[in-house]
This record gives structure tokens, sequence and C-alpha cells, in this order.
């Protein structure tokens, strides 16, 4: 942190944030949500049918119980089943490129991209995607990339019902849409972590929900 700083890693996550919000502006393909709370954006079509379907299938292969830092499996915070998708195989590389390039972010930066999956009852209650840097696992966090700037986020099926992402904040529920790829910045332009990003993923209540997501950080991710 340098002294002009106020937060941890405020001023790569303003340049970042600048630097993220040029590209999409610049993407006749990508479709702003209004909103007065934060940076929300929708690509609509950005994985094929054949494409959802596979990665389907590779996440029910790595799906196993998600944990938190502070709140597990146990609490029913997040009961969905999550997994990493395996990053040297050369389809999820793929895929995994096309989102950095959408954003115009080097990889290095980039996490794995994780898999989720919800049945029945399953959820993600509303929190931040950003770190609280005042709690012990920052100091871990820090060390493997620092704060998380952006999210990019691929719904893969249709959902009987449920399964919506609700911004908390904002007020509005996005219904999952296959294919569709929704992308927000997770700090102010400032650079400050955006309460007004607090979303949830909403209980599935019939069939599954399948999702990727990908999150970026200030520096290189390891
Ligand atoms: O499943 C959703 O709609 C939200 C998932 C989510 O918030 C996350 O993976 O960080
Ligand atoms: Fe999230």
């Amino acid at each position: 942190m340098t002294a002009a700083e106020t937060v941890p890693d405020q001023q790569a996550l303003a340049l970042i944030g600048e630097k993220v919000r040029k590209r999409l502006a610049a993407d006749p393909g990508v479709y702003p949500i209004e909103n007065s709370h934060c940076e929300l954006f929708a690509i609509g079509n950005f994985l094929s049918p054949v494409e959802c379907t596979k990665l389907c299938a590779m996440i029910d292969e790595v799906a196993r119980p998600s944990s938190l830092h502070e709140l597990d499996y146990a609490s029913g915070f997040r009961t969905s089943y999550s997994g990493d998708l395996d990053p040297h195989e050369s389809f999820v590389k793929g895929i995994s490129r096309r989102i950095d390039d959408l954003l115009g972010l080097d990889s290095a930066i980039g996490e794995a991209v994780q898999g989720q999956r919800y049945l029945p009852g399953q959820q993600f209650q509303p929190h931040n995607d950003w770190f609280y840097t005042s709690e012990k696992y920052w100091q871990l966090e820090k060390a493997r990339g620092g704060q998380r700037s952006w999210t990019a986020m691929a719904y893969l099926n249709e959902v009987e019902a449920g399964g919506g992402t609700h911004f908390t904040r904002i007020g509005i529920e996005i219904e999952p849409k296959p294919g569709v790829l929704l992308i927000w910045n997770n700090a102010l332009p400032d650079g400050r972590p955006n309460e007004g990003t607090m979303h949830a993923g909403m209980p599935v209540l019939k069939g599954a929900k399948y999702v990727i997501t990908k999150w970026y950080r200030t520096r290189q991710w390891r």
C-alpha cells in the first residue's frame, strides 16, 4: 500500500476498472445493465449451446461442496457444489482466454475458472466477491494476487424454476439464460470496494443451475 491509498490495492483497482470500462464501452456486443450502484454488463450468446453442455458435464466431474473462507458449506451460506475446471485443458483454456480478451485483461491476473452446480434448495446467500481485508485470510490472498477486481459469470443451462442472481442493493434479479455472460466491477471507479455489488445466487426451486465464474485479481494470481 502506498501513502495515497486508503484501502489495499486501491490504485490498482481503479486502473483495472478504467481499462476494462474503456474496452467494454467500445464493444457493441456488451449490453450495460443500467443502475446507480455498480458497473454491470451482460453479453448474450457468449457461449454456444454445445459449449454450455460440455461445461455442465465438466462441472459434474469436479463439483464438491463449496467452501468459503469464513462460512462453509455446513453453515448453509453457500450450499452449491463447485470446483475449479482444469486450467491446462485446452477447451477450458480457450473459454478462459475468451473472457480475458473480452475484458482486455492479462490472463495472469485471472483465477482458474470455477464451475458451480446448484440443485433444488441450494443457494449462495448475499455476499460480495471482494475479500474483507481486515480478516485473517486476507494475508494469504494478498500474497496470492491481491484484491478481486472484476467478476465474469456465465449461465450454462435453463433452470426450471428459481436460481436467479439477485443484486440486492440494485434491486434486480437476473434470470439464468444459457450462454449469457454477466460481468461486473467489484470496485468503485476510485478503487474502493463497492458495497453495491452485493449479490446472491437465489435458491433453485426446480431443476438444476450450472454456472462458471472467473474472478480477476489486481496482481498475478497464484
Ligand atoms: O450463482 C449465482 O447466480 C451467483 C454466483 C456467485 O455469486 C459467485 O460465484 O460468486
Ligand atoms: Fe459472487
